[in-house]
């Protein structure tokens, strides 16, 4: 699919999100900062990307999730845990760098820092019941079925 993007700052022009491998699920976004920026323990920012994009069709939405190599080894995960990218965003693309861990972090300018990935939607519509069609689970949850 074509999604239309809006290059917000001069250096994503050759940089563009693009997929790594043939088989990548997860376009890098890059830290458009214009100097190096440094995570306290626990400090968190919200960093631009330099890019906005809008989606365009409800059927699709963007998860901005984080890197596996900086969230396990440097503790460099997303303040609101996973960022949501409605189809009619039309803003800038923004990343909470949150740093978890507990030495400082410093990140650079242009550095990838989070990835993005493209995933289907489905906007339900609500039918009120009084009564649901009986399953085997009912309300069962939270280790109903046993351990192990
Ligand atoms: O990590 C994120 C999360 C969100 N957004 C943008 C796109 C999204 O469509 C919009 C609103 O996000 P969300 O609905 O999660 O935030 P909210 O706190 O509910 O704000 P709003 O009242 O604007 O919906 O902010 C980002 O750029 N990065
Ligand atoms: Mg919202």
């Amino acid at each position: 699919m074509k999604i239309d993007v809006k290059i917000l700052d001069a250096r994503m022009a050759d940089q563009l999100p693009a997929y790594a491998t043939a088989g990548s699920a997860g376009l890098d976004l890059r830290a458009c900062i214009d100097a190096p920026l440094e995570l306290a323990p626990n400090a968190w920012q919200l960093v631009p990307t330099g890019i906005a994009m809008f989606i365009r069709d409800p059927g699709y939405a963007a998860l901005i999730l984080p890197r596996s190599g900086l969230g396990h080894k440097h503790g460099i995960v997303l303040g609101n845990l996973v960022g949501l990218i409605d189809s009619d965003y039309q803003g800038q693309l923004m990343v909470s760098a949150w740093n978890r861990s507990t030495v400082p972090f410093t990140l650079a300018p242009m550095e990838r820092l989070a990835q993005l990935v493209i995933v289907p939607v489905v906007q339900a519509q609500f039918n009120v019941v009084t009564e649901f069609e009986a399953t085997e689970r009912g309300e069962g949850g939270y280790g109903s079925t046993g351990k192990g």
